[in-house]
């Protein structure tokens, strides 16, 4: 892993870091946000920090949310440090979408392990994100005998959009071994085997055959996760957003948990005027930075 800048913020760092990945079989750019804990003398030896991992949406590198969200001030607040990987693998050689349009392809990479080709060979980024990049993380920030930060047990994962699906999908595929403690979302694509951007990301990713979708749609993982303890999933989406009715939909994941161990579980909050935008992102970026912190136990 190479350090490609450091970047005062807040009370603490933005790390632009670049590594070559065994999963994606490209380069991969990723952010890490250390908080002011981090570089404090004081800091007590035997505590870790945990992480926030915040997956991004369509067309996004990790600099959008690090630039536009705001979580640094959160992060610095509680304690915690962010994680902001990418959302694809990028390069001449990693095949795109063949329209070019933004919604498939480089910048698009829905956070699944494609099984179709031309795709295979490099988007494998469930593996990228959920195994890969926090051991790779764990080894460069953690390698040099001082383990500071916590990017494998206590980590929380959130997203934006595709990767508020991303978020759940990984949370609730990981709920049994408790990979991550907390999840949240903004405007997530809660049933992509039923709405365009998903069916066309599945479609090319993953193949025709819709049985191979269910391993990947919170709308089906859900109904076969068990719920545990007091977990919730927290949502926020804007009345204003205009991939409200197409594509998020965020009524059909209540209506998959009616009659499940999560039904109650999940908190769907819609907040009038909002749209689609890192304006609507930020607002809501305290109350899911309390959610995960709470659930983190640092506070
Ligand atoms: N380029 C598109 C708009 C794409 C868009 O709105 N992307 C969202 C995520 S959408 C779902 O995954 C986003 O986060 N964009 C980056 C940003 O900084 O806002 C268009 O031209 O309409």
């Amino acid at each position: 892993m190479k350090v490609v800048k450091e970047l005062s913020a807040c009370g603490g760092k933005l790390i632009k870091l670049s590594h070559d990945s065994i999963s994606t079989k490209t380069r991969m750019n990723v952010n890490v946000y250390l908080p002011k804990q981090y570089y404090a003398q004081d800091f007590p030896r035997d505590r870790r920090i945990p992480t926030v991992v915040y997956l991004s949406g369509l067309t996004c590198t990790p600099d959008n949310a690090s630039e536009k969200a705001f979580w640094q001030f959160q992060a610095d607040k509680y304690g915690f440090a962010m994680v902001f990987p990418d959302t694809s693998p990028r390069g001449d050689k990693v095949a795109n979408d063949p329209e070019g349009s933004w919604d498939f392809g480089q910048g698009a990479g829905f956070y699944v392990n494609a099984t179709q080709d031309p795709y295979a060979p490099h988007y494998q980024m469930y593996d990228y994100v959920h195994k890969e990049l926090p051991q790779t993380l764990d080894a460069h920030f953690n390698g040099n005998g001082v383990a500071k930060l916590d990017f494998q047990d206590d980590v929380a994962i959130t997203g934006h959009s595709m990767g508020g699906f991303g978020a759940i999908c990984g949370y609730l595929k990981g709920y049994a071994e408790r990979k991550y403690k907390s999840c949240s979302a903004f405007a997530p694509i809660v049933n992509p085997s039923n709405v365009p951007w998903g069916q066309k990301a599945f479609g090319g990713y993953l193949g025709d055959e819709r049985t191979q979708w269910q391993a990947y749609d919170p709308c089906a993982l859900i109904k076969n996760v068990k719920h545990v303890n007091d977990d919730k999933i927290l949502i926020h989406v804007g009345d204003a957003d205009p991939f409200l009715e197409e594509h998020l939909k965020p009524e059909l994941l209540l209506e998959a948990v009616k009659a499940t161990s999560w039904e109650d579980h999940v908190q769907v909050k819609k907040v009038h005027g909002f749209d689609h935008s890192y304006y609507f992102v930020s607002t809501f970026v305290p109350e899911h930075a309390e959610f995960h912190a709470k659930n983190l136990g640092l506070i």
